[in-house]
């Protein structure tokens, strides 16, 4: 049995597989804030038959100390970004440069759509990821998410308030302007890098992501919304990078 573990920059993503199982199949999976972490520890008292924990950390080397302090003494691997694991090969000019919630993501994508595809994850940032139909990751973007440009327009304006509006086509109040703008502007950049996959066969887009519902009906393509797709992606890194073993 294995504790998987996503930190990103807002949350903590965990969940519970038993070895023989496929990813996604948990038997146990949650969220936690960063003010949380040592939460985990219960997570590993519920499940004593927990023989390893997988995770990947972007959010800092505070927050990796504190997990590995919380699941003491359960061993932590680490994912870390490679030129090559699980089928999927990386373009970064620096592999190890890539963010290890990005690797995963794109490790989950291959094994969930054998084709090309574009990963998106809508989280504190969105990354929007191009894998060509034989693994390969060409490349993607950053772009602040969601709450990121909401909270940018509030604190550096005199005049916009912490947006809740609703996107609409027109908008004729501020607070639908605000949101409107933020939401196109997240499926624009996803719509944009769509188009360099669209022409292949079987091309399709694959949507994760605490926001990645806020902005879905925007998207103008084949779409599969996988909200553990992180996690599911650790799943099969674990399978293939036993304790111990170098990065692939
Ligand atoms: N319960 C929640 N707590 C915090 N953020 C949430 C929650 N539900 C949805 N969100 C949205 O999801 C985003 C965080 O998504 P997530 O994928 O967890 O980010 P990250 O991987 O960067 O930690 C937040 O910016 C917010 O827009
Ligand atoms: C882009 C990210 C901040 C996304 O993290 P998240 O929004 O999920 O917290 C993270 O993948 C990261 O820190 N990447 C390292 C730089 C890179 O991927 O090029
Ligand atoms: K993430």
């Amino acid at each position: 049995m294995i504790l998987l573990i996503d930190a990103g920059n807002t949350r903590i993503k965990w969940a519970v597989l038993a070895n023989d199982a496929a990813p996604g199949a948990w038997l146990d999976s949650g969220a936690l804030n960063h003010s949380e972490v040592a939460g985990l520890r219960a997570v590993c008292a519920r499940h004593p038959r927990l023989e390893r924990a997988f995770a990947c950390n972007v959010a800092g080397a505070a927050l990796g100390a504190a997990m590995t302090a919380a699941l003491a003494p359960c061993a932590l691997q680490w994912l870390h970004a490679s030129a090559h694991c699980a089928g999927v090969s990386n373009a970064y000019d620096n592999p190890a440069q890539l963010g290890a919630d990005r690797w995963a993501a794109l490790i989950g994508a291959r094994h969930l759509h054998p084709g090309p595809c574009l990963v998106v994850s809508a989280g504190t940032a969105t990354t929007a990821d191009v894998l060509d139909a034989d693994g390969r990751f060409r490349g993607g973007v950053i772009l602040p998410g969601v709450d990121l440009m909401l909270r940018a327009l509030a604190g550096n304006t005199a005049q916009l308030p912490l947006a809740d509006g609703r996107y609409c086509d027109f908008p004729r109040n501020t607070a639908d302007a605000i949101v409107s703008g933020c939401l196109l502007a997240q499926a624009g950049a996803v719509n944009a890098l769509y188009a360099r996959v669209a022409t292949q066969p079987q091309a399709c887009c694959i949507l994760t992501g605490g926001a990645a519902a806020r902005f879905a009906d925007l998207l103008q393509m084949p779409l599969c919304k996988e909200d553990t797709l992180v996690l599911q992606g650790l799943a099969i890194a674990a399978r293939a990078l036993p304790p111990g073993a170098p990065m692939g």
